[in-house]
């Protein structure tokens, strides 16, 4: 099956990033945004925790942010219908998940089919999960890197846009390893995010082309 996704034309394209820590991956799409050639604005922010840099970083630049905690809901499908409500209010044409450590539920991924993204720091199908630079160090490999995809009901299992390759340096540390990936995978995503919004974007089933 295919599908093709596109933002509609003739307005800045509205992008809503949700984040659980420091949010230099955010930071990176509100640089880019203050351009107003890049054609995207960052219409909020949302953390599934309060107190995150994330979330400062976007009212220091003038973004509303929102927290969205699943202890303050009954179930987890209420909290993911929650977030999905509050997301919807901004009208996004794309999702980014850059960080966010909470699994997105049946109606987000429903709702917003094909245009929540994650950024992930290792190249999957490998690494996947919360320590993904810790296990490719451990484990010896030449390259790790960042991969880009679209989130399905999986854990890093999506369909990937777009992946950046990082050498393992012999004098690497897990922390040196980390900040390098973590510098490819925000020039991927800016670079990624301005192309889907102004080229659009087509899933055909595991393949994500950009147009
Ligand atoms: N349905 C999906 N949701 C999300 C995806 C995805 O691929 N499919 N990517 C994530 C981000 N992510 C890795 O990049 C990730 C998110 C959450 C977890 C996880 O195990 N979360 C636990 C709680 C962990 C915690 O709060 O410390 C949970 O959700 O209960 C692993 C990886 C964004 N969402
Ligand atoms: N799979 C979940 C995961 O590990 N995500 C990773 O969290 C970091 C968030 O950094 P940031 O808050 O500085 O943007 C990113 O490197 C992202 O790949």
């Amino acid at each position: 099956m295919t599908d093709q996704h596109s933002a509609p034309a003739g307005r800045a394209k509205r992008v809503v990033v949700l984040v659980s820590g420091s949010g230099s991956n955010l930071q990176a799409l509100l640089d880019a945004s203050a351009d107003s050639a890049y054609g995207v604005e960052i219409v909020a922010v949302g953390a599934d925790r309060p107190g995150t840099y994330g979330v400062e970083r976007a009212e220091k630049a003038g973004v509303p942010g929102f927290v969205c905690r699943v202890g303050d809901y009954e179930t987890r499908e209420e909290w993911d219908e929650a977030l999905t409500d509050t997301i919807a209010s901004y009208e996004p044409d794309l999702v980014v998940s850059a960080g966010f450590l909470k699994l997105f539920g049946q109606r987000l991924l429903k709702a917003f089919e094909g245009r929540a993204v994650n950024t992930h720091n290792s190249l999957l199908p490998a690494f996947p999960g919360m320590h993904g630079p810790r296990d490719a160090f451990n484990s010896g490999v030449k390259l790790a890197g960042a991969t880009l995809f679209i989130c399905d009901p999986g854990v890093d299992t999506g369909p990937i846009i777009a992946q950046t390759a990082v050498p393992v340096l012999d004098d690497d540390t897990v922390e040196t390893l980390t900040e390098r990936i973590k510098e490819a995978e925000r020039v991927q995503l800016v670079e990624c995010v301005g192309r889907m919004m102004r080229e659009g974007w087509t899933v055909t089933g595991r393949r994500v082309t950009f147009g």
